[in-house]
């Protein structure tokens, strides 16, 4: 059935609908990777997001059971130039249509998708609307900018209550702002005894639960929509050490007194690098974020720049230069994309190891 995309500059594309037939509205972002796109539309990072995938032919190895990022997707849509509807994969189960109609998620293909990235990239994220070709687009560009983009998208995607997952090795509270599996994965891997806390836990509520550190993770939206997490970090980082990951790294950077704002289309992708400082070494990194630390509001901090985007020089990684505390912009777990930075990990056990040495000694 044929479908349309509205954007809010004006632009309608035509395209073929595919997964769930329902009308959405979202910021509209594009991702380079070439392959992932399981991981990718899993990413609760992406919530109320319409991504739209640059590579030409998506679906082509369907959809299994082990590769998502959550058990439900915060995606809001999804456009692709090509879908294959006659995946082929030893692991396949469904395709990716019978998915999105499964959790009522809208797809369109067959659309320019090049003309689509150009223009995001010229212009910056713009909002849009996936709907029926019935729908007048004037009524719909109006209402796209006259609404603002929605908020408390972190309230929505991160767990209610804790839970345990035990493990014999350094007890991790891991705040759960919309947490991709690879993270928790990537502490069980190291032998993590895990506890998985809710976005809004308070400081105290995490003492008691006697941890020998903190990683804030990923997650959607604006990281000033989360004043309860920025509390918390603030009151945590002197006492227990701490790890940010994407939102987690912008929250560290708030809760220590710099400022974020939002980037013109941000970095999506499984292939952006990054130069640490200190060695000049670069990692190739999967990346998922539209908002960034702004580099001038560190001079006021006690943060250190750490590492930077090679593409735009951004913000990537920073470190507290008195406290255990450091944070990354890009994903060190990949889930899609290169594991380069999964030393990243390695470095936390590391800090959590030297700090509990110091109390003891
Ligand atoms: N993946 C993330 O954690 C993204 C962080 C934040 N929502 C951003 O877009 O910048």
């Amino acid at each position: 059935m044929d479908k349309q995309l509205i954007l809010a500059d004006g632009t309608v594309f035509r395209g073929e609908g595919f997964g769930a037939d329902v009308t959405i509205s979202g910021e509209v972002v594009f991702n380079t990777g070439m392959t992932g796109y399981q991981e990718i539309l899993s990413d609760p990072s992406y919530c109320d997001q319409i991504v739209m995938l640059t590579y030409p032919l998506i679906g082509n190895y369907g959809i299994n059971r082990d590769d998502f990022e959550s058990l439900n997707p915060a995606v809001a849509g999804l456009i692709v130039k090509e879908v294959e509807h006659q995946p082929s994969h030893w692991r396949e189960q469904e395709s990716l249509h019978d998915l999105l109609v499964a959790k009522n998620i809208p797809g369109l293909a067959g659309i320019d998708t090049r003309m689509l990235t150009r223009k995001i990239r010229a212009h910056g994220t713009l909002k849009g609307c996936i709907c029926a070709l019935d729908v007048d687009p004037a009524d719909v560009i109006e209402r796209l900018n006259d609404a603002p983009l929605k908020t408390n998208q972190v309230s929505r995607v991160s767990v209610n209550t804790a839970y345990h997952v035990p493990g014999k090795g350094m007890r991790v509270a891991l705040i759960d702002c919309g947490m991709k599996h690879g993270i928790l994965q990537s502490l069980i891997e190291r032998q993590c005894d895990v506890v998985v806390v809710p976005y809004n836990t308070s400081a105290d509520e995490i003492k008691r639960l006697g941890v020998d550190g903190i990683l804030v993770s990923n997650g959607p939206g604006n990281p000033e929509d989360v004043p309860e997490t920025i509390a918390t970090v603030k009151d945590v980082i002197d006492e227990i050490p701490l790890f940010g990951i994407c939102l987690g790294h912008q929250l560290l950077a708030l809760a220590s007194g710099a400022t974020t704002s939002k980037l013109t289309f941000g970095h999506r992708g499984s292939n952006h690098p990054v130069r640490e400082i200190a060695t000049g070494r670069i990692d190739i990194t999967a990346q998922n974020h539209g908002y960034t630390v702004d580099l001038d509001s560190l001079a006021t901090t006690e943060l250190e720049l750490t590492h930077e985007a090679v593409n735009d020089g951004t913000v990537e990684g920073l470190r507290h230069k008195q406290l255990d505390a450091f944070s990354v912009q890009y994903h060190p777990e990949a889930s899609p994309g290169p594991h380069d930075a999964n030393h990243l990990f390695d470095q936390f056990i590391e800090m959590m190891k030297e700090a509990k040495k110091k109390v003891l000694a």
